[in-house]
């Protein structure tokens, strides 16, 4: 085993260990508490994105919904909802907060009809409020239309100011109603209104459209957001994730495809498309960190492919260390690949609260000042004496990984060594993920090095790009073997400048 020279995405301590003050010790101070940053703010990072899950002719459609959207809350914990349709009259609840909140027994008993649409959600488009929460539903010529979304549309802001100065009147300040009123709007019948409908759309997306007679699932042209089809019984049911299939007992049919769209109706299923694929770009985070690691995407699993990327790591940045440890949840996988090929023993350095929410009510300034503390703990007996690497998959602002550190520090680290499963994070995403400001992202604006110094580390290192595509499998023959990774390389997949209009063009929130 060698260790890795001259990356460009690694950075080691000179002699001697560091053991500067934590470079952010206004954190540690308290200091934003005080300046009257909410804890939100303080802990802001790139959000998990949106869940949609389906079902077609089950009669306890309501109740797999449930189940599915339960298995997928990982997606999105600000609010949720559910649409039935029965014999053509929906019924729908929706709610902030999580599934097991929102939802009832009761609720539940009045969501009656065998077919469903859900999600879950993390907002990227209108904020965080009920009347953004998803379904949405409405009435138009041909009586009801629910939708909801996984995504983000870019240019929804030029959209949505088009149909507004064509007399459109808006309900929420969601992305997800333009498709509602381009439906609405077009004369033609409801398959081919769709197709012009996302025909216009530029973005990231994964959409379930119900009609009083129709489900219709459907991918953007680029496939950024992962969406499933599968079966139970004579049903169908989609979703964002396999892990809702396991739930529920249903079993994998495939992807739905890049410009692809799957009508079902009382005649079965039927595949189109409304568009043909462009350059497959199917986000790299999902693989590195969305995504539960007991769901597969194009029959990847997400932990075979984060245990790839440990070892990928390994073999590009080997470091002499006594044990190995990864920041939990999302990142046990890559460290096990990452002791696996290098024979450094797996320990649990680190253990996680799971009853911390992200909503957690702050207790006394003192506990809210090692805010930290109350998500992840060093386990003292474990990491003491010992030279630690530590994998995580990411570094957005920087402030888990030093936090991380220095807790492995006070534990008694004597080396905490950083292995990062991901480039470099310096771009916004414009698909649906909820990043925080470009001069927030700490890539942006400092050096390997310098982050090695912000964090605290006796050295850093984040996969390359090529080890990330071969851990993740890609698909050959094309642009960046089928992975969007514009938050690393920016090399956007779609236009992305509508994103900036959005500013000026929508005032509502
Ligand atoms: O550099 P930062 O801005 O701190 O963000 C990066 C961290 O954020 C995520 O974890 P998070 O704590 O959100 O959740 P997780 O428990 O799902 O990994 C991610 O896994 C990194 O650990
Ligand atoms: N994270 C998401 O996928 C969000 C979906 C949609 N853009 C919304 O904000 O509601
Ligand atoms: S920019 Fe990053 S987070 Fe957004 S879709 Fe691409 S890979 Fe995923
Ligand atoms: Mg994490």
């Amino acid at each position: 085993m060698s260790s890795a020279t001259g990356s460009a995405w690694s950075a080691e301590a000179g002699a001697g260990r560091l053991n500067q003050p934590a470079a952010d010790a206004r954190f540690w101070s308290g200091d934003y508490y005080n300046e009257g940053h909410s804890h939100e703010e303080i802990f802001d990072k790139v959000k998990e994105e949106c869940g949609v899950f389906g079902v077609f002719g089950h009669p306890g459609a309501s109740e797999l919904a449930y189940f599915g959207l339960h298995a997928l809350q990982h997606r999105g914990e600000e609010s949720c909802g559910i649409c039935t349709s029965e014999e053509g009259a929906f019924h729908y609840h929706r709610g902030m907060g999580l599934v097991k909140e929102v939802f009832d027994r009761d609720k539940l008993d009045g969501l009656v009809g065998d077919r469903a649409i859900g999600h879950v959600r993390y907002s990227t488009s209108g904020s965080s409020k009920l009347a953004n929460a998803q379904p949405l539903v409405f009435k138009y010529r041909d009586g009801d239309l629910a939708v909801c979304t996984n995504g983000n549309i870019v240019n929804e802001p030029v959209i949505r100011r088009e149909l507004e100065e064509q007399g459109s009147i808006f309900q929420t300040s969601s992305d997800t109603e333009v498709i509602a009123h381009l439906i609405a709007r077009s004369p033609k019948d409801l398959v081919e209104a769709v197709k012009d409908a996302f025909a216009r759309l530029i973005g990231g997306y994964a959409f379930l459209i119900m009609t009083k007679d129709r489900l219709i699932a459907a991918c953007d042209p680029n496939g950024f957001r992962p969406l499933v089809l599968g079966r139970i019984g004579d049903a169908y049911v989609f979703a964002s994730e396999t892990c809702a299939f396991e739930t529920i007992g249903a079993e994998y049919v495939r992807d739905v495809e890049p410009g692809e769209l799957l009508v079902l109706d009382k005649n079965g299923l039927r595949e189109e498309r409304f568009a043909k694929m462009e350059r497959r770009a199917i986000c790299a985070m999902e693989y590195i960190y969305f995504a539960r690691p007991d769901s597969d995407i194009y029959q990847t699993n997400l932990h075979s492919a984060r245990k790839r990327m440990g070892q990928k790591l390994a073999l590009e940045a080997f470091v002499d260390a006594d044990i190995v440890t990864g920041v939990p949840d999302s990142s046990i996988s890559a460290a096990i690949g990452y002791a696996e090929q290098t024979g450094i023993p797996y320990e649990l350095g680190l253990i996680k609260n799971k009853y911390t929410g992200r909503t957690f009510i702050q207790p006394s300034q003192e506990l809210r000042e090692k805010g930290v503390k109350m998500k992840l703990s060093a386990v003292r007996r474990v990491v003491e004496g010992k030279r630690v690497v530590m994998i995580d998959d990411s570094i957005v602002r920087g402030t888990t990984s030093l936090r991380i550190v220095n807790m492995l520090r006070e534990a008694g680290a004597l080396e905490v060594h950083v292995r990062i499963t991901s480039p470099p994070f310096m771009n916004p995403c414009y698909y649906g993920i909820d990043t925080p400001n470009p001069a927030d992202l700490i890539a942006n604006t400092k050096s390997v090095e310098e982050i090695r110094k912000a964090i605290n580390a006796d050295s850093l290192y984040f996969l390359t790009k090529e080890g990330l595509m071969d851990a993740v499998g890609g698909h050959e023959g094309e642009k960046n073997r089928g992975l969007c990774m514009s938050c690393f390389d920016h090399d956007y997949p779609t236009q992305v400048q509508f994103e900036q209009a959005k500013a000026t063009s929508c005032s509502c929130d």
